[in-house]
């Protein structure tokens, strides 16, 4: 499977992350890899010819400000490797990590421990509190490592403590929380520091379905009002379109896809993206945004207004109700159209696991269909900002 390459997005200033041609090869013979005829081959021919295994495999990737970046994957596939590499808990074999335009590779061991007391919070899956203490100095741990004076570090963890809604169990111990409170709190110790990225490493697996629903409704909140990058792992897709703006998919260490929730559901790379987001509804994914397209000559564009971000499935009813395409708004900005057509086409997509089918019935029907849509092939023309 080819690596995607991906170049910098754009001024460094606007990159958290700037990740480059990173490999994490565990084992004696890791610099026998990179930079060999060794490196195109699969990771079982490594194993075989050195003993070596490869975690990650050149990967390149932004992480943006203010994003929550989803790196999503089987077991196995280097997701934790490759978020351990970030702040270097794991030691990277080659490549580049930038942090705010700051060589990571490049900083001392002091460096290092304030990039990850200050800059970068990490949240586990098996929350890693402090059994003996207090919920209040579990919270408090960061800025205490800190030197932060006892009064102001309590306070800012009460703050913390309330925000992420324990208040009241400052005195009790982790073992007297419920896992779902006890995660609360290694978010509430992650915050505290007020750190400007948050490293999620599966933190809601070992996590009841609604419990972890109502966890994952939370980072989504803070992340927002509180304005953090994020970088979250997890096997779940349906966690993964939740909370990712963007999801990078992992497999053998590689990243096969970097995409909005709509690209890699309504544009899977290849076939393992495509197998893998098989049973997502797309009606629950895919928005106006994603399917409008301007207007056909002589059609009624009087129907009702939506945001661009509405998902089909809440476009479907105003569509039931109106013969008229519904009208994309933004601010009072008319972005589009989206007709029943269009919906139904996308909703076809869902069902014809044989894409060379319905290529085949467009191709059928173009006659039927207007210029524009006969052209692309999905309804119209797309108005910019549909990811393509
Ligand atoms: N310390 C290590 N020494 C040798 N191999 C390792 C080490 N850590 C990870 N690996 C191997 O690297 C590969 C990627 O592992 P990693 O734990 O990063 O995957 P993952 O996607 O996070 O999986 P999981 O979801 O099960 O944690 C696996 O083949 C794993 O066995």
């Amino acid at each position: 499977m080819s690596t995607q390459r991906t170049e910098p997005e754009g001024n460094l200033s606007d990159v958290t992350f700037s990740v480059r041609n990173l490999w994490k090869i565990f084992g004696k013979n890791a610099d026998k890899v990179v930079g060999t005829d060794l490196e195109k081959a699969d990771s079982g021919a490594i194993k075989a010819q050195t003993g070596a295994t490869v975690a990650v495999r050149d990967v390149s990737f932004d992480v943006r400000p203010g994003e929550i970046f989803v790196v999503m994957g089987l077991s196995g596939s280097g997701k934790s490797t490759l978020i351990r590499c970030l702040t270097r808990l794991i030691e990277p074999t080659s490549g580049q990590i930038l942090l705010d335009g700051e060589d990571v590779e490049q900083a001392s061991e002091q460096r290092l421990r304030e990039l990850r007391r200050r800059k970068v919070a990490m949240v586990f899956q098996h929350f890693g509190l402090l059994p003996n203490r207090r919920i209040i100095d579990n919270v408090a741990y960061g800025l205490e490592i800190r030197g932060v004076p006892r009064a102001e570090r309590y306070e800012r963890a009460r703050e913390m403590i309330g925000m992420v809604g324990l208040s009241g169990h400052e005195n009790s111990r982790p073992g007297q929380l419920s896992g779902g409170m006890q995660q609360r709190v290694g978010l509430a110790r992650a915050l505290a520091v007020d750190p400007q990225v948050l490293l999620f490493d599966e933190p809601f697996s070992a996590l009841d379905p609604l419990i972890r629903r109502d966890m994952q409704n939370e980072v989504v909140r803070l992340q927002k009002e509180l304005d953090k990058t994020a970088v979250f792992i997890t096997h779940d897709l349906q966690e993964a379109l939740k909370l990712g703006d963007r999801i990078a998919i992992m497999r053998d260490g590689e990243l096969v896809q970097v995409g909005t929730p709509e690209e890699v559901v309504g544009r899977p790379a290849n076939a393992y993206v495509a197998d893998f987001t098989s049973d997502v509804a797309r009606t629950s994914v895919l928005t106006a945004r994603w399917l409008m397209r301007e207007a056909f000559p002589e059609e009624d564009t009087d129907g009702p207004s939506v945001e661009p971000g509405t998902v089909l499935s809440q476009v479907l009813p105003l569509l039931s109700a109106s013969v008229a395409p519904v009208r994309v708004e933004e601010n009072g900005e008319l972005l589009g159209f989206v007709g029943r057509d269009d919906v139904l086409r996308a909703i076809a997509e869902d069902q014809l696991e044989d894409e060379g089918a319905f290529e085949a019935i467009v191709e059928d029907n173009a006659e039927d269909l207007p210029a524009t849509a006969a052209e692309d092939g999905h309804g119209g023309t797309t108005p910019s900002g549909n990811g393509g």
